[in-house]
């Protein structure tokens, strides 16, 4: 694949006399950043600057002086502008802000994803980067003289200025507001070196601070009161260490008797940072792990490798991948380098981003779309400190501006929320992350217990393979009972949950363990029909139908479309034939809740799906509530099976894998076992041994097999060959074109007409449609695709897919889908 622009190449030409700047450099892409604008516009360089991508610049843009980022330098302008048109730069506010690579990759992105450069921007950097830095004057040289006859008014009044403040340094801003004609007034001390303009450097987000306590005596000393005796037996028993606060309340004492027993050396007071989960100050003390043979040997692998290099981290689940990315990442932050750290959802982000901190108190940052702006801001701005420190977030983290990068992993590698699906870029963060370890010449870990077929097939090629093949402390596997629910039906048990799952979910009663149901689908059923004449409830506005929400016994039912979230209530007779007797479909999380209330009343459940954890840290109160033991069951979709640490935790019941097994895509097999695997894999992972049943209409699917035999490298290399032979991803790779419309007509049209300029184009591309999507009709725009099925080997990198929006009318919308991850 070639395919990106090197920035900034010269080339010299025979014979020409070196001038500064290069003509080459004589024009600039620079993106404006400001609350109005955001775009890329070009500007002149004029000849005594050296401009380099990724310098903070001061531009004029309309009547204002803005700050901008240059991006790169292009060889000419586009015909639509004349040189007298373009605009001088007129200066350089802060010379590498950001590092040239940085630039690189986001070019690499927009051209791989067909996707202009500014919209890839729009991803990577949070809106308004530049609106909170604040320009400012600083005098650098203080002999300077305002008599200076050459000086004009303005001029010297902003030297006043300067001089008469205390810091001899002042905001840009206020300068402005005080002297007219400040902006040619600065140019002329510029040009003399007396002061110098720069950009205030970012203020990092502080974490919270607060006072703990710390036991420094094994033993408690008999010359203290009765009194400092009791506080110290308070600190011993609560594990050494407590919250000033909470120790001052649980002793009901005051903080000078504390301050006594420190002033004689007992124990220890100092500012901590608050970890935002509030369970007590122990969270924060984590010393590394003695690791694992396998550990041991895996992390030697990573720590030898120095420089860009691609390693597949292939841990069974509980094997322990996450001590060795702790102890990979600790040398590089005393190295003064930083990491970079991807995960798939938030759901999982808590525990791990908990661990994390726990590791390297006040050197952790997170960095996901749920963050406020505010946060996202502060967060964005902390990474270009440049201070060792690791960035833990979900996809668009990748483009997370951090420098002296030394390492990126992304965790649970195999997952497909790594994948933009829209708008665009489609980008996926695996694929960024592999050019941008390139660029910045450090190694890559891929991360899972379930790796992707993607990965899987790079073995050969240049990613090294590591494995964990045990979990830690060689606790087993947990065994998986397959169910076989046509025999349960047979023999006359109509539950959803089998005879077996409920023996257990007792037994899990009477012994005071803890279990994970695990369901596909959200919402109560999947559909409702009416058993008189079959119709089916659909959405006004989709091809689909609706879902049946019912959240609890009093609540009001209601269905809802899980494409628009078009809601309605629910009806009490058939719209066709006025029949009452509406049927409900396939089971959700709402109603295994309401079965599993009804038939175990004393079990305390906790439902976990995006219905319930819609707002802010709803995850984590949840999953705390849990571990926390607060509750017996923990009922959810595909989001509880990622990554889950629970010790408590013996029983996993997968109330229907069918739902998985039976999707229409060529990867629907890849996607079940992984996730079958990955949910199973949350049984057991503590002292006691753990169980998993799994119930199916289907026993004798492979991927159920797979499952059973925790044999996923077998699965893996077959349904590899199967790829092979049918020429999918990731043995070719794939295409895929969206168009979306109104006009059912036009929409259809448009497709045929794209279809007939790809055909006529020398390609090595099969054309597969066009062909309206699986659900043709969604939110009342319909939509037609087309599937370009590239040989393996080639590159996806072609001129006409560049040119195909120009051939769209407006009123169609097209996305370029490259490297597809959902093809219907
Ligand atoms: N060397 C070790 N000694 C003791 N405990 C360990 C060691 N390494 C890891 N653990 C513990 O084992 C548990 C499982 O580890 P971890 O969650 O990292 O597994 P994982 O491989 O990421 O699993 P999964 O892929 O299922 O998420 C954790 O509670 C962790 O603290
Ligand atoms: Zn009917
Ligand atoms: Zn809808």
């Amino acid at each position: 694949m070639n395919a990106f622009r090197p920035l900034g190449v010269v080339v010299a030409e025979p014979g020409t006399v070196y001038s500064s700047p290069r003509e080459s450099d004589r024009y600039w892409e620079v993106l404006v950043d400001c609350p109005e604008t955001q775009g890329i516009y070009i500007y002149q360089v004029p000849p005594h600057l050296k401009v380099q991508s990724g310098d903070i610049l001061s531009v004029p843009f309309g009547s204002q002086q803005l700050g901008a980022i240059a991006i790169r330098s292009t060889p000419s302008l586009p015909p639509s502008l004349p040189p007298d048109k373009v605009r001088n730069v007129e200066e350089i506010v802060s010379a590498g802000f950001f590092s040239p690579t940085y630039w690189e990759l986001l070019n690499r992105v927009a051209e791989y994803y067909y996707t202009p450069l500014m919209q890839v921007v729009r991803v990577a950097l949070p809106p308004g980067l530049l609106k909170r830095s604040q320009r400012r004057i600083r005098l650098i040289e203080p002999t300077a003289v305002t008599i200076d006859p050459f000086l004009s008014p303005a001029s010297r009044q902003l030297l006043e200025l300067l001089q008469a403040s205390k810091t001899q340094d002042l905001a840009w801003r206020y300068l402005k507001s005080k002297v007219k004609g400040a902006d040619w007034g600065l140019k002329a001390l510029l040009q003399r070196h007396w002061v110098e303009s720069y950009l205030e450097p970012p203020t990092p987000s502080r974490p919270k601070l607060q006072k703990a306590v710390t036991l420094l005596v094994d033993s408690l000393p008999a010359e203290v009161t009765p009194r400092q005796q009791e506080i110290l037996g308070v600190l011993r028993q609560r594990g050494g260490e407590l919250w000033l606060s909470e120790l001052l309340q649980i002793c009901q004492t005051s903080s000078s008797l504390i301050k006594a027993l420190e002033q004689k050396g007992y124990v220890l007071s100092e500012e901590r940072e608050v970890l935002r989960r509030n369970s007590g100050i122990w969270q924060a003390v984590d010393t590394p792990k003695t690791l694992t043979p396998d550990q041991s040997e895996a992390l030697n692998q990573i720590t030898q490798q120095t420089g860009y290099g691609q390693i597949l981290l292939h841990g069974v689940t509980g094997s322990g991948k996450t001590e060795v990315y702790l102890q990979a990442i600790a040398p590089l932050l005393s190295q003064g380098k930083s990491a970079l750290v991807l995960v798939p959802e938030i759901g999982l982000t808590p525990q791990l981003t908990d661990r994390f901190r726990a590791r390297f108190p006040n050197q952790v940052f997170v960095y996901h779309s749920a963050l406020s702006d505010g946060e996202r801001y502060d967060t964005w701005r902390s990474t270009i400190q440049g201070t060792p420190q690791i960035i833990i977030g979900t996809r668009s983290a990748i483009f997370a501006p951090l420098p002296k990068l030394g390492l990126i992993i992304l965790d649970e590698e195999h997952d497909s929320s790594f994948k933009q699906d829209q708008p665009s870029p489609t980008y996926h963060a695996r694929t960024v992350a592999q050019w941008r370890s390139q660029l910045e010449d450090c190694p890559l870990i891929l991360g899972s217990a379930t790796p992707s077929l993607e990965t899987w097939a790079t073995l050969q090629q240049n990613t090294r393979y590591l494995s964990l093949p045990q979990r830690v402390y060689a606790r087993p596997m947990p065994p998986v009972e397959i169910v076989d629910m046509r025999r349960e039906l047979q023999e006359g048990n109509r539950s959803i949950f089998s005879r077996s799952l409920q023996t257990a979910l007792a037994q899990l009663q009477a012994e005071n363990k803890q279990g994970i149901l695990f369901i596909h689908r959200r919402g109560h059923s999947t559909f409702v029909s009416c058993r008189s004449c079959g119709y089916v409830v659909e959405c006004p506005h989709c091809d689909v139908s609706l879902a049946y929400h019912h959240t609890h016994e009093r609540a009001t039912p209601h269905l809802r479309c899980h494409y628009c979230n078009y809601s309605q209530l629910h009806p009490q007779r058939c719209p066709q034939c006025d029949s009452p007797y509406l049927k409900h479909f396939g089971s959700g999380t709402q109603r295994v809740t309401q079965e599993l209330e009804k038939l175990y009343p004393s079990l305390r459940i906790v439902r976990f799906d995006s219905d319930t954890t819609r707002t802010k840290d709803a995850h984590r109160t949840l999953l705390t509530r849990f571990a926390n033991a607060e509750a017996d069951i923990l009922v959810g979709t595909q989001m509880l099976t990622k990554g889950l640490d629970l010790a408590g935790v013996t029983l996993v019941g997968i109330v229907s894998a069918d739902g998985l097994l039976h999707l229409s895509d060529y990867r629907a097999s890849e996607r079940a076992c992984a996730t079958l695997t990955q949910v199973a894999g949350r049984a057991g992972r503590g002292d006691d041994p753990g169980r998993v049943i799994l119930q199916t209409y289907t026993p004798e699917n492979p991927v159920v097999e797979a499952v059973r035999r925790h044999e996923y490298a077998r699965f893996v290399e077959t349904e590899l060959s199967q790829r092979a032979a049918l020429n999918y991803p990731p043995h070719g790779r794939l295409i895929l074109l969206r168009l979306s419309g109104v006009d059912l007509n036009l929409v259809e049209q448009t497709a045929q007409q794209l279809a007939n300029l790809l055909d006529s184009a020398t390609a090595p591309y099969e054309i597969l449609g066009p062909a309206p999507a699986t659900v043709m009709r969604v939110a009342n725009r319909y939509r037609w695709q087309i599937l370009l099925k590239f040989p393996s080997n080639t590159s996806t990198q072609m001129q006409i897919l560049s040119e195909l929006k120009a051939h769209c009318p407006p009123a169609i919308s097209l996305l370029i889908d490259v490297d597809p991850m959902q093809l219907g």
